[in-house]
């Protein structure tokens, strides 16, 4: 088995205030995972508010750069992405989708521009025949056509179905990873599912991997395989998704699953622990402490 994606021990601080100001910002502590090749995942990411996912997809995406640890993709790392080659070659293979599809295109701009856009910078496509049928293909993979969208905008289209394009536009070099922050959070809660359940889809039938950024528990547990949760940048557990939602071992992990978000909100709503005070115990307990390996491949963090 070869990797694809090799995340170790990786860290980000952020500086704050200025450069003679010595605070700083851990967002990211010591993480590390692996994602393997040929054995497509929906891996979960999942935390409350400011516990480091986004800056984490943020620096396998190679848009910020780890302050500690290396992140490889298929073995080459983002300071050997330097070049504009070697960095289209990557975006070929890694695409992110945005939380909020209506900010990702702009209103005065038809939808197919940006798939037309990726065709042609990622795929290298030139004639229109060619880039409609790339455009096309991809759209079909999300459950639409080129036909259906074609001069349309932005506002003419509901959240559900412009989340459907920006994940063909990430579709259109067929990338072996898909990182998704949050992309359901902002669809109607009646759609929600279907979005879910194209991720799952894009899994089983195109083999693509996908990092599944959000706050909501029900969704990770539907179409996980695993799951990281994070709380104030640490991993506090990791590990095959059902068996630890099912049995968080983890005294954060499982105030996290006492806090499910009703129906309504699940996807939009904002994960926050039932009880911050047993989040806080929980944190103080094991805080800085070290992840060990459980039966079946779950990792849990425990004191020192
Ligand atoms: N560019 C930045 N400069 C300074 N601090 C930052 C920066 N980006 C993120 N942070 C801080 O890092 C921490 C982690 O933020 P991050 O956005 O990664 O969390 P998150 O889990 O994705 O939160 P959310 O679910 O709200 O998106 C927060 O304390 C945040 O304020």
């Amino acid at each position: 088995m070869t990797t694809l994606l090799d995340v170790r021990n990786v860290s980000k601080r952020f500086a704050m205030g200025g450069i003679l100001s010595r605070k700083h910002v851990d967002a990211v502590i010591d993480v590390s995972f692996t994602l393997e090749s040929g054995t497509p995942e929906i891996f979960t990411i999942i935390g409350e508010s400011g516990s480091g996912k986004t800056t984490l997809a943020r620096m396998i995406l190679g848009l910020e750069e780890p302050s500690e640890g290396d992140i490889n993709f298929e073995g080459v790392s983002a300071a050997e992405r330097k070049d504009r080659a070697a960095r289209l070659s990557f975006m070929r293979r890694v695409q992110p989708v945005f939380q909020n599809p209506f900010e990702a295109f702009n209103p005065l701009k038809q939808v197919e521009r940006y798939l037309e856009a990726t065709a042609r910078t990622l795929l290298g496509l030139k004639d229109k025949a060619e880039i409609e049928a790339a455009m096309d293909g991809a759209l079909q993979k999300v459950g639409l056509s080129y036909r259906e969208i074609k001069g349309r905008y932005a506002h003419e289209l509901s959240g559900g179905q412009l989340q459907r394009v920006a994940i063909a536009r990430a579709l259109i070099p067929e990338p072996a990873l898909l990182i998704t922050d949050e992309p359901v959070s902002m669809v109607d809660a009646s759609l929600r599912m279907s979005i879910v359940n194209l991720l799952r889809d894009l899994r089983d039938k195109f083999g693509v991997s996908v990092i599944y950024i959000t706050h909501d528990l029900a969704t990770a547990y539907y179409i996980s395989d695993r799951i990281m949760i994070m709380q104030k940048g640490y991993v506090v557990e990791m590990g095959p998704a059902r068996p630890v939602l099912d049995a968080p071992e983890h005294a954060y992990s499982r105030l996290l699953k006492e806090s499910v978000l009703s129906i309504e909100d699940a996807g939009s709503g904002k994960l926050e622990p039932a009880d911050r005070s047993m989040a806080k115990a929980a944190w103080e307990a094991t805080g800085e402490g070290q992840l060990v390996a459980r039966d079946g491949g779950r990792l849990v963090r425990v004191a020192r």
